[in-house]
């Protein structure tokens, strides 16, 4: 039953979330209007309004329905800068309004409410400015068919009464305009929130998973990258290389040339050595000198040559940025994670080579 209802609910709004809502929108405008015109059939049955008014019916009926094809087909998008065709639809909705009041007779008083619903059906969209305007287009509107009755027909509409009319459509007019005009600042207001909001989140989001200082992924994002690309390998029998890496006497960059030199080298040496790998392949910042390299879909022997890459990159281009010619120089160790789902055994692998590398003379690499 649910399923028949979803079926009938995507045929009918589309697909797409935000089409849904408008076209939700103008077909609950079709349905006032059809429940409009139901009125207007019983006061013609009635005989308190005349049989020719079932045309103006037509055109209302006829209007809304357009609006629900061109918002539903997605012609408005193509058509217009506000795919909900609010605006288009609330004027069309108070010159239908202003023609009723002309046929409505002894009724048309209820037609200056009905105005203003029109108005306030367009506050979810208009801009302040909007709302004042069609408030203001509403009165003129209806001001320009009282004036025309009390002119053309002062026996059936006494130019006194289609006068107070007026000014109660003015006053009504008036606070519907500032009622509109407020909703719509306010929207706004929760908008720009939302966005600063989304913002924020996303800043928060990449302090609690980058390295400031080179951009890298931090340890704790790393080793969540470890955790499900080795959950993965385990899975798809993929296999998956560590390396971690460690500058070689970087406390005497430091000391020969200063903190910040050497804030200098850690970003240059990431820089480089994302221009060596793969899209896939995970570099993140372990702490202090020290880098942990995931290579997805990796061998060991793959993972050796990458470590060679890396080490051209590095001699091939000194970081002139500090002292001409100055070389870094990294020390490796390497393993690979074949069928094992343990994060913490790979992790201490890679360091126990690490440690064998430094201990065997720096600037090379170990496998464990
Ligand atoms: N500029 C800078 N230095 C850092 C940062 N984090 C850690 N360090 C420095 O890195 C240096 C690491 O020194 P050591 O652990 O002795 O390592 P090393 O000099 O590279 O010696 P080996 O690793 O044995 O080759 C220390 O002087 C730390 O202060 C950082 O973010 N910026």
């Amino acid at each position: 039953m649910q399923s028949i209802t979803h079926i009938w609910a995507g045929w009918l709004l589309g697909p797409d979330r935000q089409q849904r809502l408008r076209v939700a929108h103008s077909l609950l405008a079709l349905g006032v209007y059809g429940l409009f015109a139901v009125c207007q059939g019983l006061a013609v049955a009635l005989g308190i309004m005349p049989r020719a008014s079932l045309t103006w019916m037509g055109f209302y009926l006829g209007g809304a329905l357009l609006f629900v094809a061109l918002v539903r087909s997605g012609a408005s998008h193509r058509l217009a800068r506000d795919p909900s065709l609010t605006l288009p639809q609330t004027l069309f909705g108070l010159v239908a309004a202003s023609g009723a009041y002309a046929l409505a007779g002894p009724l048309r008083g209820a037609v200056i409410a009905i105005s203003m619903l029109v108005v306030l059906f367009g506050a979810s969209k208009l801009t302040p400015r909007e709302g004042w305007g069609t408030a203001l287009f509403g009165v003129l509107s209806l001001a320009g068919v009282m004036a025309w009755l009390a002119w053309s027909d002062p026996g059936r509409h006494d130019p006194r009464e289609e006068g107070v009319l007026f000014m109660l459509s003015l006053v009504t007019a008036a606070a519907m305009g500032v009622l509109v005009a407020r909703l719509a600042r306010l929207r706004q207001r929760l908008m720009l929130q939302r966005s600063e909001l989304a913002e924020a989140l996303e800043r928060i989001r990449l302090l609690a998973t980058r390295d400031e200082l080179t951009g890298l992924p931090n340890r704790r994002a790393m080793a969540d990258a470890l955790q499900s690309a080795i959950t993965r390998q385990a899975r798809l029998s993929e296999p998956v290389a560590l390396v971690m890496i460690d500058l070689d006497h970087f406390k005497a960059i430091n000391d020969g040339h200063g903190h910040r030199a050497g804030d200098v080298v850690l970003r240059g040496f990431a820089e480089r050595a994302m221009s060596t790998l793969r899209a896939i392949d995970v570099l993140g910042r372990w702490g202090g000198e020290e880098f942990l390299l995931l290579l997805p879909d990796t061998t060991l022997e793959q993972a050796l040559a990458c470590v060679e890459r890396l080490r051209e990159q590095l001699h091939t281009s000194p970081f002139d940025e500090v002292a001409d010619g100055l070389a870094v120089r990294f020390s490796a160790g390497v393993t690979a994670c074949q069928g094992a789902t343990d994060v913490d055994a790979a992790i201490e692998r890679a360091d126990r080579a690490l440690y064998r590398a430094k201990n065997g003379g720096r600037s090379r690499t170990e496998t464990a």
